[in-house]
This record gives C-alpha cells, structure tokens and sequence, in this order.
C-alpha cells in the first residue's frame, strides 16, 4: 500500500517559513510583497483559486490585490493594465489567472508581462531560461511537484518518469524540469499526450508517473508497476448530489493505484495546495530581487 505525498501537510510547512522570512524582512524594510492576481470573467474555479492565494498572501504576511474584469474585457485592456503593473513601484509579481476567454489572445498577455515580474514562470524568456538551467520563476505546479518530491526524498536520478499530458503550464516545462541535471532531475523523461499511441506501455514500464491531462480516474492500477511512484496533477470538477454540486476527481484512480504505489499523491490535498505554496515562493523570489523594495 503507497505513502502518501502529502501536499497539504508540506505546503503549510512551506508557507510557514516564508511567513518567517516575511516577518524578518519586514523589521528592516518598509513594505512587505505585495502580489498582484488578475481574475477574468466568472468561471468558478478560477474564482477559488485565485481566492485561495489572496488568503495565501494574508497568511504568510504579504499585501495582495485582486483585479477583476468581466468577461468581455478587451485585449487592449488587458495590456494596459499590464503595462501599468509593470511599471509599478509597489508591485513585485503578478499573474493572470488562466484559462482566458476566447478574445484574449494568452500568448499575447503572457508576453506583455514583465519577466521579472512574472511569478507564474509562464513569459518564454522564464521559460527558456528553466530549460537552460539558469535562476528564475519556475512555474508554480511544476515547483510544486518537484519540491513535495525533494522534501519526502524521493529518488528521481536514473529513473524512467512519464509524463502524460504536454501543456504549457504543467506536462512540458515539467518533462524539462524532470531531466535537468539540478535534484530532483536527472530522470529519463517520456512526454506523452494525446497523439501517444499506447500510454500504457509507457506507464507500465515507469518509475514515476506524472498525470496532467483532466481526465478522471484515466490511470488505473493495471497501468502501473508495483513500487511507482503516482503524482496527480488533475482536478476535475464533477457533478454530483452532494451539497457543493461537485466532487473534485484527479487523474488517478486512487483505491486501485495505491494499492501497487510506493508513494501517491491525494486529491485534493496533493498538488494543488503545492501550487499555490509555490506561488508564495515565486513572489517572495521577485520581491527580493526587486529593485524597487530597499
Ligand atoms: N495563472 C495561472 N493560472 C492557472 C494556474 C497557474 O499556476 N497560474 N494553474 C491552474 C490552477 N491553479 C492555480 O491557479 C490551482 C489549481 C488547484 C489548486 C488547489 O489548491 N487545489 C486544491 C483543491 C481546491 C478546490 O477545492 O477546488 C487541491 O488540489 O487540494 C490551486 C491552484 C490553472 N490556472
């Protein structure tokens, strides 16, 4: 039966040490980190998450301001809001929630964020900058994984991690991350996605099985060999009679995957809150390299 990766447990350790470091930093500066989130239109998850990280922001000492537009804000509007938070004195990172609506053109945003500002790791000059090896913002989940891997000393170097889904913020700067020469790396990384002939093959072979895709229950015990270790970035929103309306479902069929497991991650409770610890790094990272906070 798999140990858990508790995610939950670690993110609050994380927190709570940036909280410190917070603390000590504000008895010889002026202001504290201050995070900016832009929150577009009314989806209900994006909404909670980027509740969550205000609360975050509070929790570990930071000031935080959420900007709002309705969902049929203009490009334009964006950018110049953009631009605004760029040039501010008072604002060492911000981020734009993701997904946008249609109009918005996401690469253009990302593009427009200032890479020293860019807590999400998202801008490609962040992104170039991660597959090089050189410091800089890692995306949060990806730094999420690989820090709950680091601190429950899990063995990464040599072994066969697939990863099964290769989007921009997750699947593909983690089959980087994965095989940097930096620890935890060093792995022999399979990216697979939807063109992937037989997933199975690959999955039953690995070591470490990441799952980024947003499809419930898709990894099933069968799937895996005995001792792997199962990291679940999915969270799904499914519709049941329960009083929220939904239960959050991951990647990984738990019960089944867990029983040939040596360590898994929950849902929720594994890589969310991660995510978001990360996040809190990420800014903390930026107010400290700023040059606006002495
Ligand atoms: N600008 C960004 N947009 C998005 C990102 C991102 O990193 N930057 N990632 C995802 C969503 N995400 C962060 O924003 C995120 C996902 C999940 C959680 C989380 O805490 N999950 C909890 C469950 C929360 C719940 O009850 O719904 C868990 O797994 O335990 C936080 C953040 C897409 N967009």
């Amino acid at each position: 039966m798999a140990e858990i990766l508790d995610g939950l447990k670690v993110s609050k350790e994380i927190k709570a040490e940036i909280k410190a470091e917070v603390e000590k930093i504000l008895e010889g500066r002026k202001r504290a980190p201050h995070l900016v989130a832009i929150l577009v239109g009314n989806n209900g998850a994006s909404k909670a998450y980027v509740n969550s990280k205000v609360k975050d922001c509070e929790e570990v000492g930071f000031r935080s301001s959420l900007l709002k537009f309705p969902s049929t804000v203009s490009e334009s509007e964006l950018l110049e809001k953009i631009d605004e938070l760029n040039k501010s004195k008072e604002v060492d990172g911000f981020i734009v929630q993701l997904p946008l609506p249609d109009q918005i053109d996401q690469e253009k945003i990302i593009m427009a964020i200032d890479p020293r500002k860019d807590v999400d790791g998202f801008h490609p000059e962040n992104f170039g900058k991660m597959a090089l090896e050189m410091d800089t913002f890692l995306p949060a989940t990806p730094f999420g994984i690989l820090t709950l891997l680091e601190r429950y000393n899990i063995e990464t170097k040599g072994k066969d991690c697939v990863i099964i889904g290769r989007s921009k913020i997750v699947g593909r700067p983690m089959s980087i991350l994965m095989g940097r020469k930096d620890f935890p790396g060093n792995s022999t990384v399979t990216l697979t996605h939807s063109y992937t002939k037989d997933i199975e093959e690959y999955t039953k072979k690995a070591d470490i099985v990441i799952t980024a895709l947003g499809d419930p229950h898709f990894l099933k015990g069968d799937m895996i060999k005995d001792g792997a270790v199962i990291v679940d970035v999915g969270i799904t929103r499914v519709d049941d009679d329960s009083p929220k309306g939904y239960y959050l479902a991951g990647d990984v069929d738990f019960d089944s995957c867990a029983a040939k497991a040596s360590w898994i991650t929950p849902v929720p409770g594994g890589v969310g809150p991660m995510t978001r610890a990360m996040l809190m790094k990420n800014t903390i990272i930026a107010y400290k390299t700023s040059v606006y906070n002495d």
